[in-house]
């Protein structure tokens, strides 16, 4: 049985329209509902003529192609696209929780506990990704959901990729959350996601990026440099898994299952085995 989002070709008047959820450079998100089942969704528009002008079709194709596969609970899920005349549609998994930058902004940062939390599941998704060959290459913030028990989604593959690979499009945006080796337009691997964990880490307890500084110049300088400096209120665990994530050469950076047993998430996130339910049936009988 496969699942009626994936083969069905949609259409505009397959869904209720609701609120706009934000706006972006290509287009706006909208709240929606599939009439049939009443199933909420988030639709995402995207203007063609936009996409062309900024010469960013394939990267929505690979965004499609690879979210469409990845199926995980903190990576948000993509459950199908359509397309008109002017216009792209993709149909997205809603996360009632918001963008989680918005929770940064507002509380400025979080606590050790909330951080290890979110450090925890994303280490769970990327490592994922990474079984799949996808490294996505710009964890940041803006691209983090919440869903309706705060638990972290990833959104936002746009610039996702089969690993290894070397860039070929220009960056543009912030170089805050960005590896040395991408910055360098180096061949890069998944470990590019490992220093972007730490990047994250660091945002979460602080409440700005690591290499932050005035100009772009400066802040590459500090990237290339890896020059960190934690603040006194970052516990020494928490300090410990920094040093080892924003490590600038990508062979030297603690892999995920490492980050995982590393005593400073051990001390604040309870390890929920996922227990399958035969079994406890079996142990019932
Ligand atoms: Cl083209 C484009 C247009 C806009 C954006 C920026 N956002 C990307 C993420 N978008 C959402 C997606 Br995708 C999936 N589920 C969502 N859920 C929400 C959301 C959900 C709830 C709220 C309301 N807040 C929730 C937290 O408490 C205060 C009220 C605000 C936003 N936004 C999205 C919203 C828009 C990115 C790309």
């Amino acid at each position: 049985y496969r699942n009626r989002f994936s083969e069905k070709t949609w259409s505009l008047n397959d869904f209720d329209i609701g609120k706009p959820l934000g706006r972006g450079k290509f287009g706006n998100v909208y709240l929606a509902r599939e009439k049939k089942t009443e199933f909420v969704v988030a639709l995402k528009v995207l203007f063609k003529n936009q996409l062309a002008a900024a010469g960013v079709e394939y990267q929505l194709r690979r965004e499609i192609e690879i979210q469409s596969h990845l199926r995980h609970p903190n990576i948000l899920r993509l459950f199908g696209y359509f397309y008109d005349k002017s216009r792209v549609y993709l149909i997205l998994e809603y996360a009632p929780g918001g963008e989680l930058y918005k929770l940064l902004q507002k509380s400025g940062r979080f606590s050790e506990e909330q951080t290890a939390q979110y450090i925890c599941s994303l280490a769970h998704a990327l490592s994922y990704c990474h079984h799949k060959h996808v490294i996505h290459r710009d964890i940041k913030p803006e691209n983090l959901l919440l869903g309706a028990k705060n638990e972290l989604k990833i959104a936002d593959f746009g610039w996702s990729v089969y690993a290894p690979d070397s860039r070929r499009q220009t960056l543009c945006g912030t170089l805050d959350y960005l590896a040395p080796e991408m910055i360098e337009g180096q061949q890069h691997g998944e470990s590019v996601d490992i220093w972007g964990l730490g990047v994250l880490m660091y945002e979460f307890l602080v409440g700005r990026p690591p290499f932050e500084a005035a100009g772009q110049h400066e802040t590459y300088n500090r990237i290339m440099k890896a020059d960190l400096s934690i603040p006194a209120h970052v516990s020494d665990t928490a300090r410990d898994l920094l040093q080892q994530l924003l490590v600038k050469d990508p062979k030297r950076r603690i892999p995920f299952h490492q980050v995982l047993a590393h005593p400073w998430i051990l001390e604040h996130v309870r390890q929920i085995p996922h227990i399958p339910e035969n079994w406890i049936r079996k142990e019932q009988n």
